[in-house]
């Protein structure tokens, strides 16, 4: 037994005589699915920017001539149908659901593409929310997809906690913004990901700086940024910084994210390059 043990065995990876519990909770996905590798976007609160990093992945992925999909797992703020314009609902048949496809080929799941309306509030308790993302993994019939971008709820509650340990996540972005209380943000995302046995790719930092279009100069609107300290004292790399981008807006609002000019997340995609072959 580790002289750290919590005794909680689901949470811990160590292999021990101890161990209560079988230490893979994973589900397996829709028998027509083939998932190479599951990416979770993770921050830690709303509104840092965690969706249209997925979505900007999931372009970007794409663009490098692989299958990407989409799992909203954000159930009470979905945003991810809107940044792609989509107006169609999901379908099903007795087989299971189809995702829905964007203009350019991204598979998309989320709970806005079921619900009758966009604006019906998704007034839920945890253990149905964590149901629904477990079945966006179990019942919809993904095909073939190289990289899975799950846009995953903000914080650390129980429903993070289930997909953690329902769906087999390959590896976790971190997005954070200068003005959140980003060392903690990033030690709580480290802690959650040693324990979940699942590697931290990078950080993301969003909103990170101001280009004037006028004089060239950057601005950092929202606070000197201190993610190099941060990733350096976790020994985690940083992946990119995006600016506070007008142009970025207007595409998440027009539904238009496909379009979107820019080559901030190129690093990131080198790396998730590295890890399928096409
Ligand atoms: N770098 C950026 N430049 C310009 N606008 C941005 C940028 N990042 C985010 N935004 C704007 O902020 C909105 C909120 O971003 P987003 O939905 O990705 O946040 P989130 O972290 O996923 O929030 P939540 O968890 O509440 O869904 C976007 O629709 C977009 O309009």
């Amino acid at each position: 037994m580790s002289e750290q043990c919590s005794g909680n065995c689901g949470a811990c990876g160590e292999e021990c005589a101890e161990r209560t519990e079988s230490q893979d909770l994973h589900e397996s996905p829709h028998e027509l699915s083939k998932i190479k590798k599951v990416i979770a976007v993770v921050s830690g609160k709303g509104g840092v920017g965690k969706s249209l990093v997925t979505s900007m992945l999931a372009v970007t992925m794409n663009r490098r001539g692989y299958h990407s999909a989409v799992l909203d797992a954000d159930v009470t703020g979905p945003s991810i149908p809107k940044m792609f314009g989509l107006k169609e609902k999901a379908s099903g048949s007795d087989v299971g659901i189809f995702p829905v496809r964007t203009k350019t080929g991204i598979d998309i799941m989320s709970i806005n593409l079921l619900l009758p309306n966009d604006t019906d509030p998704v007034v839920w308790r945890g253990p149905l929310i964590a149901g629904t993302v477990k079945q966006f993994w179990t019942d919809v019939i993904w095909g073939d997809v190289d990289y899975m971008f799950i846009d995953m709820p903000p914080g650390t509650g129980d429903v993070p906690l289930t997909v953690f340990q329902s769906i087999p996540v390959d590896g976790i972005i971190v997005v954070t913004s200068p003005q959140e209380l980003v060392s903690m943000i990033v030690a709580k995302a480290v802690k959650m990901a040693e324990m979940m046995n699942i590697p931290i790719l990078g950080l993301v930092e969003n909103l990170s700086y101001f280009k004037c279009p006028d004089n060239g100069k950057e601005y950092r609107i929202f606070g000197e940024s201190h993610i190099d300290e941060i990733a350096k004292e976790h020994n985690l790399q940083v992946l990119a910084k995006l600016p506070v981008d007008p142009d970025l807006s207007l595409n998440c609002d027009k539904g238009l994210i496909e379009l979107f000019v820019g080559s901030w997340l190129d690093e990131a995609a080198d790396l998730l390059d590295s890890k399928v072959e096409k």
